[in-house]
């Protein structure tokens, strides 16, 4: 018997993303809710309790009931929300946070695909901070831009009414209440609050991450080559997974660092910059906050989670 697979959510952003990305595979059944049925609790808690994974792409409130409303053992769930991403009893759906993270991913019933903004930097600063480059005390500031899609419907719905009127780089997280922040502080080991402070650009989807470090302060100050081959390291052990590191290089501008570049794709590539006379880094992340930020997580746990 195929597995049964209910989007709840199908007609959001990230709903009909996942939706398409299923759209070949034959070895699966998408268990579907009508539109006019969407918002009905009876039709999703009928849908959640067939499936045997439920992926939500629901608002943070929506999410937490559907998850109320699973009334079996069986029902494994992949919540793209950001209600459980710290909550106990669920796994963190980065697959390429550590060695085990894609076997504990395999075996959960419950997973929280990560937010879109903290998976590059999850994905630099966690491998330092485990080897020791940076002390979990470090001050990370964390900037990058990000396609209108990151905003849902409703902000994709404003960009495009808007057209060419629409802002080309509008900063946001201006009072430093980012809803990412706990996650990027307990995946990226940090012991205190990161500040996020992302923008948005006029464009769909796609973006890049920037975490510029400072390394001055510190008792013993890495070069950049030591934080490239860390970061490297944490990469090469892990099989199979999506995250390639560029090689380490001085240059001024890299064509390939455009936000747009991995858009359609579950990719995610990482760069370290530095300058080891300033005592000064940069690491950056590309990917597609619709791809490895959201959708395309979803289905590589999905995968793990059916053992495929
Ligand atoms: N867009 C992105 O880049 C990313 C989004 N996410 C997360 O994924 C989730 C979905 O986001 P996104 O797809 O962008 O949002 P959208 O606004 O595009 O879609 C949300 C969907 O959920 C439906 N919905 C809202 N309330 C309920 C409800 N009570 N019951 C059933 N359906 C409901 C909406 O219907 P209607 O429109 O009719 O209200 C809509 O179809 C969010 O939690 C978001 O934070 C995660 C990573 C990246
Ligand atoms: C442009 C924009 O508003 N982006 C959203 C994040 C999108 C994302 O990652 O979603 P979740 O964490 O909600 O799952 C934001 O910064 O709040």
């Amino acid at each position: 018997m195929k597995p049964k697979i209910f989007i709840d959510g199908e007609h959001g952003t990230t709903g009909l993303q996942i939706r398409a990305l299923l759209a070949e595979r034959g070895d699966l059944e998408i268990i579907s809710i009508p539109v006019e049925r969407r918002k009905e609790t009876a039709a999703r808690a009928e849908f959640l309790n067939a499936a045997d994974i439920a992926i939500l792409c629901l608002p943070d409130d929506a999410a937490k009931e559907s998850v109320s409303l699973i009334a079996n053992e069986t029902t494994k769930v992949i919540d793209a929300s950001t209600a459980h991403r710290v909550a106990e009893g669920w796994e963190y759906g980065f697959a390429e946070l550590d060695k085990e993270q894609a076997k504990k991913i395999a075996t959960a019933k419950r997973v929280a695909n990560p937010g879109c903004w903290p998976q590059g930097p999850i994905a630099t600063l966690r491998p330092l901070v485990t080897a020791g480059l940076l002390p979990a005390s470090f001050p990370v500031a964390v900037n990058g831009i990000t396609g209108y899609s990151g905003g849902g419907r409703p902000m994709i719905e404003d960009y495009v009414a808007k057209g060419e009127d629409a802002s080309e780089f509008l900063p946001y997280g201006l009072t430093l209440q980012h809803k990412h922040v706990p996650e990027l502080k307990a995946y990226a080991k940090l012991s205190h609050d990161p500040i996020m402070q992302p923008a948005v650009g006029n464009f769909a989807q796609g973006m890049i991450t920037v975490v510029p470090l400072q390394l001055g302060g510190l008792d013993r100050v890495p070069t950049g080559a030591e934080l490239h081959t860390a970061i490297s390291d944490h990469f090469a052990a892990i099989k199979g997974g999506v995250v390639e590191v560029a090689p380490y290089a001085h240059l001024e501008r890299v064509p390939d660092i455009d936000p747009e570049i991995y858009n359609g794709t579950n990719r995610m590539k990482l760069y370290v910059f530095a300058n080891d006379s300033r005592a000064q880094a940069l690491l950056l992340a590309v990917y597609d906050n619709l791809g490895k930020g959201a959708s395309g997580a979803a289905v590589q746990n999905m995968d793990l989670m059916l053992g495929l």
